[in-house]
């Protein structure tokens, strides 16, 4: 059974929840209503937000999570220590969906800090979410050529 933790959010999850919940204002979500925000914490300190980005060729759009990991990619971070989620919903939390938990699992087992608009939170680390996941260790096995 998934290890489930609830409660009171110390200061730098409490950042990092209100950084996510601040990158869902500029959600563009014109089809589903539905405003998801995202931030990463990097290894030394940063965090990188991300909405979701709808597309009216549906399957082109993207999530929380992938953009607020492709920004922080894209300027050179790779190490990561959490992971926030937050959105309008009510009275729920919002778990990442599979393609989320996939991309965040190629940069780490991280804790997810999945949030409800009081700020409440609920953590599951990323091998909760994706046990028995895939990931670079298996195409090393296979003898594919090494990544950077
Ligand atoms: O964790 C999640 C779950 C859903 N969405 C987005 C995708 C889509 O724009 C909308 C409805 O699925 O919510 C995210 O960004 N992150
Ligand atoms: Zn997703």
């Amino acid at each position: 059974m998934a290890n489930l933790k609830t409660g009171e959010a110390d200061d730098w999850i409490k950042s990092l929840i209100q950084e996510s919940n601040k990158a869902k204002e500029f959600s563009y979500c014109p089809y589903s209503q539905l405003q998801v925000g995202s931030a990463l914490l990097t290894e030394d300190g940063k965090i990188f937000s991300g909405c979701n980005v709808e597309n009216a060729c549906f399957y082109l759009g993207l999530c929380a999570e992938r953009n607020a990991i492709n920004k922080a990619v894209s300027e050179g971070y790779r190490k990561f220590k959490a992971i926030a989620v937050s959105s309008n919903l009510e009275d729920r939390v919002i778990p990442p969906c599979g393609a989320c938990r996939q991309v965040i699992r190629e940069f780490g087992d991280i804790p997810v800090f999945m949030t409800k608009v009081d700020g409440s939170y609920t953590m599951m680390t990323l091998e909760e979410l994706l046990p028995l996941s895939w990931g670079a260790e298996y195409l090393e096995e296979l003898d594919f050529p090494k990544t950077v």
